[in-house]
């Protein structure tokens, strides 16, 4: 049973309570089409005589309406239904099915202006019931309009409608999102006879099609290109002439060039105001003022812009801690994601409290890629180097998996990755932004935001994962040095604040050092794990990241961190090649340290990532393992040290170094350099970024 929300403060406006009758009468007489206006059944009405509503307690209401009276506060769902206001079918399926109580503020605040008709425009947190206050007006109002569909059509024959019967459009910048709001809506008109269906692209669009044309349709909930490719098919029969409602859910995104050229061409094939008013309703958790400009002229008048968020107020919850950590080198980011996620993971096992389920964001789909090839093969250092393809029968987190998901895979991976994370107790969602709007996982614990997000409304929904509907929740976000003065930039005001508890992230993976055997421990896991990581996957990430890093002036320093990032943390021999044209559009033609030219391994299949270089040896603790380098000749990281600790001996390679584990040894790991990283974790060692020292450091 779903926990109701205990901050909802705000009270439904007057009007919501005004006598259903009266209400349902206005909206039909303006909608044009409308003949019947919904009247309880017999059963209903028995219901509603036993309720807190008696006649004349209405007449009390009606009066006090009269006069002006306030109303006492309408917070609670089943008082929809006593009130007329929402039908009693749709409030049992709420209340006893879907466990709901308490209207959460952004519910309260715009239900009763959606069930007259109104445009609005809805900012509310994340997590905080922006689905249903939308579906609830529009299902109801399509009930207002035929009052037949409030029950179950059981026992009839045939299809209850027709595929060009839609009174509502509900557009979704995702797939995921769209099939998320679907399934809610499906939840909500169970006990009705209102049909719900999808358009989802990546899907077969003959099967979704066929749905439509065989079931009928009175909600469509979809993508802006399917629907557009439906609603544009003289043969898919699907059409809406009696549209009442258009929702853009994450309206903000919608509105922005990718989509909006989208929904207009969505916009021309449906009935123009003249033939059918219609209510458009937009949500999302971030609406910036420009957006509510350019909506202006699209919405009717008297549209309402409610804000659930003040303007001097943080944008995401109060009530969740959220961390900057800032990394010596690109090489420390996946250790630090590791040791987090260890630690974590343990902590929650010891306390017994919330198992650790995290989403870890990354801005592209090649970093997502790559950490997840990383994170499933992790083992722990006393395990060999597992089967040929890397994988390990000895994970050290047994119970938590690993998931992935981003644009490249096909729709059906997509959504089963989606489903397995939904319902797992413990795990690891990889993602890039396809999961950071309004995607609603349960129980999400942690939201790990790797490098930059890109904008500070997408940093707001990718943490909006975490501590929804009134849970906890926590959010880290790890960047690298280079990255920090954009930080304060891109995300000023945020109540982020600084950590420092992780080793792994100031640790200088170019010197020799000595490291305590946490920070062993996951440093030897990482190293072998990404040893057979193909290199292919590591030279897609070392040319996505120069894109993603394009606004990064100062050319020498970013390829001076992102070589190292290839040799020391990906192992490889040298930085991957890029194109003579790629390095020209980059202005990185004449930088030192690029190197212009092919890779073979983007010509071979499968290239198992020792081609690629070096890499790390790896057996730590066991002793006396040279590195794993390609044909042993450059082994790296060989783990003649870790007699306790476990890691790196710095011996392994004849050229590569190594990194010592546990308390000796080091991690060398640049080409040629020999030996490896002396001197304590976070000791000096000059070869990081200098961190932008300006001004008054926000995250302190
Ligand atoms: N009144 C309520 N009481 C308790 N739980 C609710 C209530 N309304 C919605 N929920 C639940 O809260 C969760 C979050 O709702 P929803 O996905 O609609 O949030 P949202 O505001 O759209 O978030 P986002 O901005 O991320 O899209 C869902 O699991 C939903 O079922």
């Amino acid at each position: 049973m779903r926990r109701a929300f205990s901050r909802c403060s705000a009270s439904l406006p007057r009007a919501l309570s005004t006598p259903s009758s009266n209400l349902f009468t206005n909206r039909a007489l303006r909608f044009g089409r409308v003949t019947r206006t919904w009247q309880p059944s017999a059963v209903e009405a028995r219901g509603l005589q036993h309720s807190a509503i008696s006649k004349d307690a209405a007449v009390a209401q009606a009066v006090r309406d009269e006069v002006d009276i306030d109303d006492e506060p309408i917070t609670k769902f089943k008082d929809l239904a006593t009130q007329n206001i929402i039908h009693p079918n749709i409030v049992r399926t709420l209340t006893d099915s879907m466990g709901f109580e308490t209207m959460t503020e952004v519910q309260a605040k715009t239900i009763n202006a959606a069930i007259k008709g109104t445009d609005i425009i809805a900012q509310a947190r994340t997590g905080t019931g922006k689905t249903l206050a939308f579906l609830l007006p529009i299902l109801q109002n399509i009930i207002n309009v035929d009052p037949d569909l409030a029950r179950e059509q059981r026992g009839r024959r045939g299809p209850r409608t027709t595929a060009d019967d839609i009174r509502a459009l509900i557009i979704s910048p995702t797939r995921e999102l769209a099939e998320q709001i679907a399934e809610e809506a499906k939840r909500l008109v169970k006990n009705t006879g209102v049909i719900v269906q999808t358009a989802v692209g990546g899907t077969q669009k003959s099967a979704g099609l066929r749905a439509i044309q065989r079931e009928g349709c009175h909600i469509l909930v979809g993508t802006p290109g399917r629907l557009k490719d439906i609603l544009s098919d003289p043969y898919s029969r699907v059409e809406a002439p009696d549209l009442s409602a258009m929702v853009l859910d994450e309206a903000d995104r919608l509105m922005d060039q990718g989509f909006w050229p989208e929904i207009q061409e969505i916009n021309r094939m449906l009935p123009t105001p003249a033939e059918k008013d219609r209510q458009t309703l937009m949500f999302s958790a971030t609406v910036a003022k420009e957006v509510v400009d350019l909506v202006r002229s699209t919405l009717k008048p008297g549209f309402q812009f409610v804000k659930c968020v003040n303007d001097n107020e943080e944008p995401t919850h109060t009530r969740v801690p959220q961390k900057i950590v800032s990394t010596r080198g690109f090489e420390n980011g996946i250790p630090t994601l590791v040791e987090l996620c260890d630690r974590e993971i343990s902590k929650a096992k010891e306390s017994g409290g919330r198992p650790f389920k995290a989403i870890v964001y990354y801005s592209s789909t090649a970093e997502v890629t790559l950490a997840s090839s990383v994170l499933q093969r992790l083992a722990p250092p006393s395990q060999d180097s597992g089967d040929s393809f890397g994988r390990r029968s000895n994970h050290p987190w047994p119970r938590t998996s690993v998931y992935e998901i981003h644009a490249k895979l096909n729709q059906g991976q997509r959504t089963r990755a989606a489903e397995d994370f939904r319902r797992c107790t413990s795990g690891i969602l990889m993602s890039s932004d396809v999961t950071a709007r309004g995607m609603d996982f349960p129980n999400v614990t942690h939201v790990i935001q790797m490098g930059l997000p890109s904008s500070k409304d997408q940093y707001v929904h990718r943490i909006g994962r975490t501590a929804r509907a009134g849970k906890e929740g926590e959010g880290w976000l790890i960047v690298n040095q280079i990255e920090d003065s954009e930080a304060k930039h891109r995300l000023n005001k945020l109540p982020l604040k600084r950590d420092s508890s992780l080793e792994t992230a100031s640790l200088d993976l170019t010197k020799e050092a000595q490291v305590s055997p946490i920070a062993g421990n996951v440093l030897s896991m990482c190293q072998t794990a990404m040893r057979s990581v193909p290199a292919l996957e590591k030279i897609k990430v070392y040319k996505a990241l120069l894109g993603v890093f394009a606004w990064i002036g100062r050319k020498e320093t970013l390829i001076e961190n992102m070589n190292n990032l290839a040799t020391v943390g990906w192992g490889m021999r040298t930085p991957p090649g890029i194109s003579h044209a790629l390095a020209t559009r980059l202005r990185l033609g004449r930088v030192p340290g690029v190197v212009i030219g092919n890779n073979p391994e983007e010509h071979e299949d499968d290239d198992r990532g020792s081609r690629g270089g070096g890499g790390y040896g790896g057996r730590s603790g066991g002793g006396g393992r040279g590195g794993f380098g390609d044909r042993g000749d450059r082994g790296g990281f060989g783990s003649r040290g870790g007699d306790r600790d476990g890691g790196f001996g710095g011996r392994g390679g004849d050229r590569d170094g190594g990194y010592g584990g546990g308390s000796r040894g080091g991690f060398g790991g640049r080409g040629g350099d020999r030996g490896g990283f002396s001197g304590r974790s976070g000791g000096s060692g000059g070869r990081g970024v200098g961190r932008d020292n300006s001004g008054a450091d926000p995250f302190a």
